[in-house]
C-alpha cells in the first residue's frame, strides 16, 4: 500500500510537499552533487510555488543552484506559448525566485524550440532524451481525471506509449486527448529508474479516478494506477481531503 498523505487544504499540502521535496534534495546531495528533479505541468506548479518559493524559510532550504529541472512531459509549442510546461514553470517558479535577492536559480532543460512546428517530433523527443540524467532523484507527477500521468494516456490509441521494455526514455505522444495534441513524455523505463515518484492531486474532481487508482485492486489500465502499482516501493501520493473524500483509503500523515 503506497502512502497517501492527506491534507485539509492546499496550503497544508503545499508545505508538506515542499518538505518532502527538500528531503529528497538532501538525500540526492548526499549521493552526489546535483538534484535531478522532473516536474509535470498543471496544478502541481502552483503547489510548488506556494510551498517552495513563497515560503521564505523553505525557499532558503532549497539548494537551488544544485537543482537540475526537467519536464516529465512537454507540449510541443514554443516556450513562450501559454500551453508550454516550461513557460508555466518559469512563471510559477523561476520568475518569482528572481524577485529574491541572492538566489542562484536552478538549471532547467527545455525542449529544442527550433524543432517546434517542423514535423520533427520524434527527433525533438530524441533530443530531449539525450539531455536526461541516467537516473532521477525525484519525479513529480500529476494525474488527470482520465487517469493519465505525464502524457501517458489510457486507451488503445496511446497504448504504444506504455511499452515497459521500450528503449526510448522520451516518446512523442500524438493525438493527445488533452490539448495540445502533440507532446513528448517520459516513458515507463524513465519512471522506473527514479529514486522517488510523487503524485499530487487536489480537488473533488479527482475523486472518481483516485477511487480506481488507490483501491485495493487498482485499475491498471489507467497509467497513473499502473505507475503506482508497478513502482509502489518508491511512490507517494500527496492529496487534499476533497480528492479522497468517501474513499476507503487510509489517510497517512507526512512526518518530517
Ligand atoms: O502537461 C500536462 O498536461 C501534465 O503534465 C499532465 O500529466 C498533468 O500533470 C495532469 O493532467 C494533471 O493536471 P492537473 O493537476 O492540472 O489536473
Amino acid at each position: 500500500m503506497v502512502p497517501v498523505y492527506t491534507h485539509d487544504d492546499s496550503a497544508a499540502l503545499s508545505r508538506d510537499l515542499a518538505l518532502y521535496i527538500l528531503a529528497q534534495q538532501d538525500q540526492a546531495l548526499q549521493r552526489g552533487d546535483r538534484f535531478n528533479i522532473a516536474v509535470s505541468g498543471g496544478s502541481l506548479l502552483k503547489a510548488l510555488r506556494a510551498g517552495l518559493v513563497d515560503d521564505a524559510e523553505l525557499r532558503a532550504r532549497a539548494n537551488w543552484a544544485r537543482w537540475h529541472v526537467f519536464f516529465c512531459d512537454e507540449r510541443i509549442v514554443p516556450l513562450e506559448h501559454a500551453d508550454s510546461n516550461y513557460g508555466a514553470f518559469k512563471a510559477q517558479v523561476l520568475d518569482p525566485l528572481l524577485q529574491h535577492d541572492g538566489v542562484l536559480g536552478p538549471t532547467c532543460y527545455a525542449i529544442n524550440e527550433s524543432l517546434v512546428g517542423l514535423g520533427e517530433n520524434d527527433r525533438l523527443a530524441a533530443e530531449y532524451e539525450s539531455l536526461l540524467p541516467a537516473q532521477f532523484d525525484l519525479i513529480l507527477l500529476g494525474c488527470g481525471p482520465d487517469g493519465h500521468t505525464c502524457s501517458l494516456f489510457p486507451g488503445d490509441t496511446h497504448s504504444y506509449l506504455l511499452d515497459p521494455h521500450t528503449e526510448r526514455r522520451v516518446a512523442w505522444c500524438h493525438s493527445s486527448p488533452k490539448p495540445p495534441a502533440d507532446r513528448i513524455t517520459f516513458t515507463l523505463p524513465t519512471l522506473a529508474s527514479a529514486h522517488a515518484l510523487c503524485f499530487v492531486a487536489e480537488g473533488a474532481s479527482k475523486q472518481p479516478v483516485l477511487q480506481r487508482i488507490l483501491q485495493s485492486s487498482p485499475d491498471i489500465s489507467l497509467p497513473a494506477a499502473l505507475v503506482t502499482d508497478r513502482f509502489a516501493q518508491r511512490v507517494s501520493w500527496f492529496v487534499d481531503r476533497s480528492a479522497v473524500h468517501d474513499l476507503s483509503v487510509p489517510a497517512a500523515t507526512y512526518h518530517h
